[in-house]
């Protein structure tokens, strides 16, 4: 059988991110008729991915996963990317747009190394480089020790088999995505918010590209659309960073969104916690949620965000 190409797929190289590579494929081939063949894998290594010693935060933030697949997406090297929308900037180059979020997978995260947050021994070493993991566990636990922790799912796995910490986390969604199931135990959502779009991968494009941004289009999961673009508005509101402690959780209830988002300390120690119920698409709300949480966070709290409250 002779195929063309009709798109070429840019994506990070990790196995995970292949993995959710390989998820857009299957969907794209299934919506458009196609063999495997007509989409193209094309893996770029990510400056994230080279550097895996120091916490990300440190080291440049989320801009180190997409700065080459970015290049590559404005130089049309490639149609499209394939994107974790957890760790996807909150402003993006105005060239580019969201064709596409898939089905959002499992939005917990796992805790691996002990049965619950509160059967960590005292006093234990948990692996996180992640600030809002480490807010929120020192928030429950503050006698607990974080120590940093880096690198792709199997190498943090690793990490802990060795000893180089007592527990850590993972995201359910990454895990299910690498077949790594009946692995660490599931922390309720509700009880312990994700992070904002965790769980969802977005596939970006060039916002002049029509023909591309309709073969997206036919893949696009809208209830997952809506709750990123939530998501990602409180982020807007907040002007949270790799470096800013924010947990949110959005349910649907009734045709409206639920969005429930906690800021923290560094520390753990100031929680603040606030909710909005809105329509799908209102992105004034979820920017007002923002506002809200900063409004009654203390100063050295705000202080971790950018705000535009
Ligand atoms: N920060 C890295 C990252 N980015 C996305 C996922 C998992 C999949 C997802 O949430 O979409 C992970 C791993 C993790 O947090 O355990």
């Amino acid at each position: 059988m002779t195929s063309t190409t009709q798109i070429r797929l840019g994506t990070r190289r990790s196995p995970l991110a292949m993995a959710q590579a390989v998820e857009t494929r299957s969907r794209l081939c299934a919506a458009h008729g196609w063999d495997e063949s007509a989409v193209e894998l094309v893996p770029v290594i990510a400056s994230g991915d080279k550097i895996q010693d120091r916490p990300l935060a440190d080291i440049g933030g989320k801009a180190l996963w997409t700065r080459e697949l970015d290049n590559w997406l404005d130089e049309g090297r490639i149609d499209a990317a394939v994107h974790s929308m957890k760790d996807v900037e909150t402003l993006r180059p105005a060239e580019f747009a969201i064709g596409a979020i898939l089905p959002r997978a499992d939005k917990a995260d796992m805790l691996l190394g002990a049965a619950s947050i509160a059967a960590i021994p005292r006093g234990a070493r948990v692996g996180t480089s992640a600030p809002r993991r480490a807010a929120q566990l020192l928030n429950a636990r503050p006698d607990l020790e974080v120590v940093g922790i880096r690198g792709n799912v199997a190498t943090r796995m690793a990490k802990l088999q060795a000893g180089e910490a007592d527990a850590t986390f993972l995201a359910a969604a990454g895990l299910e995505r690498l077949g790594e199931t009946g692995v660490g135990t599931r922390l309720d959502p509700e009880e312990w918010l994700p992070a904002p779009a965790q769980a969802a991968i977005g596939i970006e494009c060039r916002a002049a590209d029509d023909r591309t941004c309709d073969l997206l289009a036919a893949i696009d999961d809208k209830p997952s659309h809506e709750e990123v673009l939530a998501e990602r508005a409180l982020l807007e509101g907040l002007g949270g960073t790799c470096h800013s402690p924010i947990a949110a959780l959005t349910r649907r209830e009734g045709g409206k969104l639920r969005l429930t988002a906690t800021i923290y300390s560094a520390d753990g120690a100031i929680r603040i916690s606030d909710e909005a119920m809105f329509e799908p698409g209102d992105l004034d709300a979820p920017r007002q949620l923002a506002a809200r949480l900063l409004d009654k966070a203390p100063t050295h709290v705000s202080a971790l965000f950018g705000g535009q409250a």
